[in-house]
């Protein structure tokens, strides 16, 4: 069936947003206010943007959120030391750390860095395992929106041939495994991979998130297809203006496919609503953790 549905992830998002206000109140009440702590490294335009956008949604749902700018020359030591100093502190009870980061420094070091009670991301090596375990309530951010955007279609999942395009940690690899842990089968392309088309031709639903403006047009899609838009790219037209789009070519794919992913509008939003989450499922594992161990706190309001 062809019913070029568009999913709009504002509205998704907002509603993950609203279904925190009670969590936070509760975790206010009992001391343990959700504080995020981001960090940037150098000056990335489009991260910055982000950043406002995780900002805004935070304050929007009662959760502090905190900016850490460092310059593009700062050392893995300095890094280190501060996100020891954030994890040592207990008012913070997520940290997550904006990519890209500069070349001289290494990444996957950093987030090893990060105390897994306090990685929102589920980016620490310890934690990325969990989603191989099934244990899906925490996991990295814009993987989680993704999945969560195709179930919006409410298609069933079980059985479901999935294509998804890219693999990184952070995005490709974390959609397979959640994918996987939903029944679906799920084959993995990317740039190596000798024939695109042949796979994505045979998906009824199609991830894709790799960075390529109009990787994907209307005649690699299977008629009826979920097509899950994940790339971001900043292209600039005729006219010299500059606007954002996806790793799909609207245009040609909105005829063929069953639903989509509008860039921007989609993905984008879930990924920051999806962010927060983790960040108050953060603070209620920290929360469990630590009355564990020495009781509930006795200076919270009752
Ligand atoms: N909406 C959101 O919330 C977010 C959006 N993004 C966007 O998603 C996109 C991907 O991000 P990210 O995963 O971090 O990017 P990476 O650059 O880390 O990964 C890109 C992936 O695409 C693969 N690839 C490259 N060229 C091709 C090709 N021609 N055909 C198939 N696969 C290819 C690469 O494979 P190989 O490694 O083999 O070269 C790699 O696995 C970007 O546009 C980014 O801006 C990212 C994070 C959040
Ligand atoms: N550790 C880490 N985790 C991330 O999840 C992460 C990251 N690093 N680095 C950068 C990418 C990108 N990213 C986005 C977040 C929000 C929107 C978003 O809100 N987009 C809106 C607005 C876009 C616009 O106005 O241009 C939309 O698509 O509608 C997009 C992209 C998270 N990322």
């Amino acid at each position: 069936m062809v019913n070029n549905q568009i999913i709009d992830g504002r509205k998704v998002a907002n509603g993950i947003l609203a279904e925190l206000a009670d969590q936070v109140a509760d975790l206010k009440k009992a001391g343990w206010g959700p504080k995020l702590n981001s960090i940037t490294i150098g000056d990335v335009d489009a991260v910055q943007l982000y950043v406002r956008n995780q900002k805004r949604s935070a304050e929007k749902a009662g959760l502090l959120f905190e900016e850490h700018h460092f310059p593009a020359d700062t050392t893995q030591e300095q890094m280190l030391a501060a996100i020891s100093a954030m994890n040592a502190d207990p008012r913070v009870t997520g940290i997550i750390l904006q990519r890209p980061v500069p070349h001289h420094l290494s990444i996957k070091q950093l987030q090893a860095a990060i105390h897994p009670l306090k990685d929102v991301e589920g980016m620490h090596p310890a934690s990325i395992g969990n989603i191989v375990y099934n244990e899906v309530e925490l996991g990295p951010c814009t993987a989680m929106a993704s999945v969560e955007l195709l179930k919006r279609t409410g298609l069933k999942l079980a059985g479901m041939e999935v294509v998804v395009v890219g693999h990184s940690e952070i995005v490709g690899k974390p959609i397979a495994f959640l994918l996987m842990s939903e029944g679906a089968t799920v084959t993995v392309c990317h740039h190596m991979t000798r024939n695109l088309s042949v796979h994505s031709r045979r998906a009824d639903a199609l991830f894709v998130a790799v960075g390529k403006a109009g990787l994907i047009s209307g005649d690699m899609v299977k008629p009826g297809a979920a097509v899950i838009d994940i790339g971001i790219n900043q292209v600039t037209l005729a006219d010299g203006t500059t606007k954002v789009v996806g790793d799909v070519d609207y245009e040609s794919v909105l005829p063929v496919c069953g639903w989509i992913t509008p860039v921007p509008g989609g993905v984008g939003p879930v990924t920051v609503s999806v962010l927060l989450r983790n960040a108050v499922i953060g603070a209620q594992r920290q929360r469990k953790h630590y009355e564990r161990l020495f009781g509930s706190n006795p200076t919270a309001a009752q």
